[in-house]
């Protein structure tokens, strides 16, 4: 019987996350015979150690990623449940996604002391939020709310709401959903007003590439409109050289294809902003190709001047 190893790190989130995966993994090994336990374990990444300190200043994407893809490598751990958004547009070679499971919400969810919407803040009402994307989009909409970063896992990112006065914070709702924090939510903001970040609510399962036994079980675990929904946004986010943290969003949806035909259609929705939210860019486009619809949203928004904006944020 095999034994899987896997791999989390130890947020209130990502060991949540890791225990429903592992007990979906396990009705699915049931139901097809497959014989195998799992044992959990506990790694502290880079990002864990620097939660003081703004994402943004630090290099961003990949802090949460990197020890655990090692951990993979060295084969100390089999599999790895990660959140979609916090993977880096390229794994390490040896690496795959070995599932991508059915999404969660997408949305971003507001947090306030006692209003029941973004339009209920009172103006010039303080909102925490370290992301760019979060900032530019909410500025764009209410250009009067002043906005400070807030760092931190969702527990004590909720508990600076309180504490260091904020009106409201933003969160994704996956992630609250998931620990069972959906009752702290006052609304949610859907994509017109705010664009998720690329693969927000989805997860990515990692494992070897020649991990034949992986592959099999996480095969049976995957998702495919997810998995379909994500190519088109991270081939969006890699046409933007997204690795780092940039107030660009995307989203796509799913649905039947409308001709009747076996493939689904896709419409992926981008974005590009000023971190002040006074210049805006969004693109929506149809198609069944995940990666060129990527790719064709990316270059709508690149000539308005997205790469502009995006170079002048890095610098
Ligand atoms: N950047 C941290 C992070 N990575 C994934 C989630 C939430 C859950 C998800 O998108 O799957 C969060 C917290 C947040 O943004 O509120």
């Amino acid at each position: 019987m095999r034994t899987i190893i896997v791999g989390t790190r130890q947020s209130a989130l990502a060991l949540t996350q890791t225990g429903q995966a592992v007990e979906q993994l396990k009705q699915i090994a049931a139901a097809h015979g497959i014989e195998c336990q799992f044992e959990i374990k506990k790694i502290v990444t880079k990002g864990d150690r620097i939660l003081d300190v703004t994402l943004s200043k630090v290099g961003g994407k990949g802090l949460f990623v990197k020890e655990i893809e090692q951990a993979l490598l060295d084969g100390e751990i089999d599999m790895a449940v990660h959140s979609m958004k916090d993977m880096p547009f390229e794994l390490p070679e040896g690496l795959v996604v070995g599932a991508v499971p059915q999404r969660e919400d997408a949305r971003d969810a507001l947090i306030t002391r006692g209003h029941r919407s973004l339009d209920e803040l009172p103006q010039g009402a303080l909102v925490g939020t370290s992301s760019l994307r979060r900032a530019s989009q909410l500025q764009h909409a209410r250009p009067d709310l002043k906005i400070e970063s807030v760092r931190g896992n969702i527990d004590s990112r909720l508990r600076k709401l309180e504490e260091d006065n904020f009106d409201a914070i933003l969160l994704a709702a996956a992630g609250l959903h998931r620990i069972g924090w959906q009752d702290r939510i006052s609304a949610y903001l859907p994509p017109e007003v705010c664009l998720p970040a690329v693969g927000q609510g989805a997860l990515c399962i990692e494992c070897r590439g020649g991990d034949a036994f992986m592959l099999d079980l996480l095969g049976k675990f995957q998702h495919e409109p997810t998995a379909l929904a994500v190519r088109a946004e991270r081939a969006f986010l890699g046409r933007l050289n997204g690795g780092c943290q940039v107030p660009l969003g995307a989203y796509a949806s799913v649905s039947e294809s409308s001709s009747g035909g076996a493939e689904p259609l896709l419409t992926l929705t981008g974005m590009v902003g000023t971190p002040d939210g006074t210049t805006m860019l969004k693109e929506s486009v149809s198609g069944s190709d995940p990666e060129a619809l990527g790719l064709l949203v990316a270059d709508k928004l690149i000539a308005q001047g997205a790469d502009r904006i995006l170079a002048e944020v890095r610098e």
